[in-house]
């Protein structure tokens, strides 16, 4: 089969999303897919062209996200991502993978990023799940949440999200460079929260935003919907679900969460999307009826090692030789030193010999510093050459806050 990759031009466009559409098995919503077309860059795009048709999709938003130390770095999020289920395991995926990442390196990015419809698709592409996301079902008729002095003078007004939308996005924009993982927002992209098609809401009621003010300040949001569930043995059984809560400070942020927790007909709060490390595990009154977890969020890859490993900032000093094997993009490949602190860092090609050996996988999965050197090295995928060299490595690269991505794209 002859596969002729084409950037997307933009009459093709009816034809590529028609594509992806049926690759996924189902129709989005127009006004949804009518907001992604907006958003997407076509000469970014790539439509992959046989038997006369699109068999093909990918695409590549141009982002910005937060790095451990609060830089932001230019980076391409890979989205679209499709193959016809006719042509499948032929290699057009990895013929569009291949243009993607040269792309990427010719335009001088040091990262890519994307979110997985299957987590078994992009490690042979050298994609590393970077960040988590925790979720959880909350059984608010037992689950109380504790405020700390001062949550009482924490106003709520309730608008509807196209009201709050540039409030919210105020206090978002004052929270990405605080967490890795965080993309800043790029233009027309305060759409996104705003999207919520009837067709998509499975029940729920149109969403509603809760503004917290602090003398008249704006230092916090939260934005769910709510489905009348009538009721269950007599009792009201109506369920909550939280599409994001955000606050710039721990008392809006419990005053939130309270709110949430304890609004009127509701037995539960559901959310799937928060940082693993959210501070409400530890105001919540029963652990075990929240039914918390986590899945793979973000991941990333390394396109150009060096600029990405210099371009973040390192918990503890770090002076160490990395043997990295790299077979996709094999000018990532060799023996980098790395040197680095909280302040800055640089990474050059050596020769010196390597204290640690690793693949680019495993580099974008500790990048963000959400997941340690160490336990890698525990499920062997990274070599201890030099003895505390791993130690070393392992606190150097963990954020203190776990990274995050807020948002699927
Ligand atoms: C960022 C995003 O947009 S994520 C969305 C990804 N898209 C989807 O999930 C939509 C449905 N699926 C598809 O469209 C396709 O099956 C794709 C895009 C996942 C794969 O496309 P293909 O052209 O079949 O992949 P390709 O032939 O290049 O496969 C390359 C390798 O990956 C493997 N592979 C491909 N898809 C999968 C999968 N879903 N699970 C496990 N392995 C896979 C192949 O077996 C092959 O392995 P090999 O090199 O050892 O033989």
């Amino acid at each position: 089969m002859k596969i002729d990759l084409r950037v997307l031009a933009a009459e093709d466009w009816e034809e590529f999303a028609l594509r992806l559409e049926r690759a996924f098995g189902d129709a989005e919503d127009p006004e949804e897919m009518a907001m992604w077309r907006d958003f997407l860059p076509f000469e970014r795009s790539i439509a992959a062209w046989a038997d006369g048709g699109i068999v093909g999709t990918a695409g590549a938003f141009d982002f910005r996200m937060t790095v451990p130390g609060g830089t932001l770095l230019d980076a391409a999020g890979v989205t679209m991502v499709s193959v016809q289920p006719t042509h499948r395991r032929r290699g057009v995926l990895t013929a569009m993978m291949r243009r993607q990442l040269d792309d990427f390196r010719d335009r001088g990015l040091t990262v890519a990023l994307l979110t997985a419809s299957e987590p078994s698709i992009y490690g042979r592409f050298g994609y590393g799940a970077a960040t988590r996301q925790l979720h959880g079902l909350i059984d608010t008729t037992r689950v109380s949440v504790a405020v700390p002095p001062g949550a009482d003078a924490v106003r709520l007004r309730l608008v509807t999200p196209a009201e709050g939308v540039a409030a919210c996005e105020a206090v978002y924009a004052r929270l990405v460079p605080t967490r890795p993982g965080m993309l800043a927002r790029q233009p027309q992209w305060e759409r996104l929260p705003l999207m919520d098609p009837p067709s998509a809401r499975g029940g729920f009621g149109a969403r509603l935003c809760v503004l917290a003010e602090v003398d008249g300040e704006v230092r916090g949001y939260a934005r769910y919907s709510v489905k009348a569930g009538g009721t269950r043995l007599g009792v009201p059984d109506s369920t909550v679900k939280l599409r994001d809560v955000e606050a710039l400070d721990p008392v809006t942020y419990a005053a939130l969460w309270r709110y949430l927790t304890e609004i009127d007909l509701a037995a539960r709060l559901t959310f799937h999307n928060r940082p693993v490390d959210d501070p409400v595990q530890q105001i919540v009154s029963d652990i075990r009826r929240c039914d918390f977890g986590w899945r793979d969020g973000l991941y990333v890859r390394l396109v150009d090692l060096p600029a990405a490993l210099a371009a973040r900032a390192y918990t503890a000093p770090v002076d160490v030789v990395l043997d990295v094997e790299d077979a996709f993009c094999p000018w990532n490949t060799g023996r980098w030193r790395l040197a680095g602190d909280a302040t800055g860092a640089s990474c050059v090609r050596t020769s010196d010999p390597a204290d640690l050996a690793l693949g680019a996988r495993e580099l974008g999965t500790a990048y963000l510093g959400g997941h340690g050197l160490r336990a890698l090295a525990g499920a062997g995928l990274v070599a201890e050459l030099r003895p505390g060299a791993l130690a070393e490595a392992s606190a150097a690269f963990r954020s203190d806050l776990d990274p995050w991505l807020p948002h699927g794209f």
